[in-house]
């Protein structure tokens, strides 16, 4: 079993302030494979007093200089991303090809992403009797969950090391090793000591006190809804800047004049993508009604496809899901969508046929879902699939809508025309027509309790910039 129990703090790794240790868990044989120690307020404070000592000359480090270090990064990073992309998938059971081509690469994206926008971007601009000038907004405490441990990590990091702000980053504790991998990676790259530090931790205790610490400007955070309004009212005290990136339940409209079969069939493996724990899958498939039971039969063909197992085994599609918790919490909501008269057209509660060990749940389709039913309103963050019918758009419009989250929309249809015009209606950050693929300069975050922040890109990169006007200058 292997160690991991320092801290990155002011530089260099060091012990925590108190020794408390925590098992992580591999979820495809369900054994412990490591340990990390769990942190207190005594070590974000020892990591806050670095990055803020840190920040006063890394504020104003120039562009140059910041684009070496993360060419830098990006080199170690690529050196290491095999090496990054097993951790993961030892850490939250995602298949191996699915952590190299997408997990890791696309958390180098990310770093590689924000040396593109940072060498382009012009921090000052005239305007009116002044200038406007975009400067660092400072210590920026992240907080990051499990299902994408690196790609959540980066899109925070990347940008907030881009723009001048020093970091205190709290990973997943469920998934935190392949963080602890960039940290090395960091150091590797010289960074100046205290520009970037790691706690590790549970979210009451070290998330809390990130988000209450007065010597923080800013936290970010990407989990759950209750985490993120639990962070919001403790940074409401220090009138923190708040960035949100939190859960999703996202509607697919598929069109009548859609291409049935293919739309459904990507619907389901795309809803069932990273073992359905992705805060944007296309949860709720909605299929006209006179399309039903041809839109079942193709779901079930869909499900046929998927080669659930060994995460390790290249030919996987579907890993097991994180924790013994989370599958508790998706059989608990795969029986309610039972209970409350859902039809199951594919998979069920109980264990996957000859998978004895792991967290693993057999992916699921339900058909009549309604728009009340719990399988339609709670995320559910496993591989269960909703199909509820509509009649017109307006109506297919009006129950994408029909939900207290926003964060992304998915729309079917032969007519490019008629896609963007539902597009345009759909109350979410990220709408994808037609099976569009993912862009990383795109702004990327929520409507409604999906969030209030925006991650990649030019958009990611202003999240960590304050604006001053200095007046005084000829018009
Ligand atoms: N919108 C997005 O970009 C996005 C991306 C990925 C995941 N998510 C969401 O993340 C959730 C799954 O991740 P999770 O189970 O790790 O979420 P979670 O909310 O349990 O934990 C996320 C992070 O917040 C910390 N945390 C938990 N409670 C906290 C508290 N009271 N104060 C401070 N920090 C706290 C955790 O320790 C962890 O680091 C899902 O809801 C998913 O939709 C959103």
């Amino acid at each position: 079993m292997s160690t991991r129990h320092q801290f990155y703090i002011g530089g260099a790794w060091v012990d925590p302030a108190a020794p408390r240790t925590l098992g992580v868990l591999d979820p495809a044989t369900e054994e412990t494979f490591a340990e990390i120690s769990l942190g207190t307020a005594e070590d974000v404070d020892r990591a806050v007093v670095a990055a803020r000592a840190a920040f006063a000359a890394y504020a104003h480090v120039s562009v140059e200089q910041r684009l070496e270090y993360l060419e830098r990064i990006i080199s170690g990073f690529r050196a290491r991303l095999p090496e990054i992309a097993r951790t993961m998938t030892r850490e939250m059971g995602a298949p191996i090809t699915f952590s190299t081509e997408r997990q890791a690469t696309v958390a180098l994206f990310h770093f590689e992403e924000a040396a593109r926008v940072l060498a382009g971007y012009r921090f000052e601009e005239k305007m009116g009797a002044g200038i406007v000038r975009r400067e660092p907004i400072g210590v920026c405490g992240l907080i990051t969950p499990w299902n994408w441990p690196l790609n959540q990590v980066a899109s925070k990091v990347a940008p907030a090391l881009a723009t001048g702000c020093t970091v205190v980053l709290k990973p997943s504790e469920i998934a935190p090793l392949s963080a602890m991998v960039l940290a090395e990676v960091i150091h590797d790259a010289g960074l100046p000591p205290g520009v970037f530090n790691l706690v590790n931790g549970d979210g009451p205790t070290v998330g809390e006190a990130i988000a209450a610490h007065p010597g923080i400007d800013m936290v970010s955070l990407t989990g759950s809804t209750g985490a993120g309004i639990r962070v919001s009212k403790l940074a409401a005290d220090t009138v923190k800047r708040v960035a949100l990136e939190l859960g999703g339940k996202s509607a697919n409209i598929i069109l009548p004049d859609a291409d049935l079969e293919s739309a459904v069939v990507a619907g389901v493996h795309s809803c069932y993508t990273n073992g359905g724990q992705n805060c944007q899958s296309p949860t709720r498939m909605l299929v006209h009604r006179s399309q039903r039971d041809e839109a079942y039969a193709a779901a079930r063909r869909a499900v046929e496809e998927v080669r659930l197992g060994d995460p390790f085994d290249p030919s996987t599609t579907m890993g097991p899901v994180v924790s013994q918790a989370q599958l508790e919490k998706i059989t608990a909501l795969v029986q309610s969508g039972i209970d409350e008269g859902a039809t199951l057209v594919a998979g069920g509660p109980g264990r996957p046929d000859g998978l004895d060990k792991g967290f693993y749940v057999r992916p699921t389709v339900f058909g009549d879902v309604t728009p009340q039913m719990r399988i339609a309103r709670e995320e559910i963050f496993g591989p269960v699939l909703s199909i509820l019918l509509y009649e017109t758009e307006d109506e297919a419009v009006e129950i994408a809508n029909d939900t207290p989250y926003g964060l992304a929309g998915f729309v079917q249809s032969k007519d490019p025309d008629r896609a963007r015009r539902v597009a345009n209606r759909i109350r979410a950050g990220r709408v994808y027509l037609n099976g569009a693929p993912f862009d990383r300069s795109l702004p990327f975050g929520g409507y409604k309790q999906s969030g209030n922040g925006r991650e990649f890109g030019r958009f990611g990169f202003e999240e960590y910039l304050e604006v001053k006007a200095v007046l005084g200058y000829p018009r």
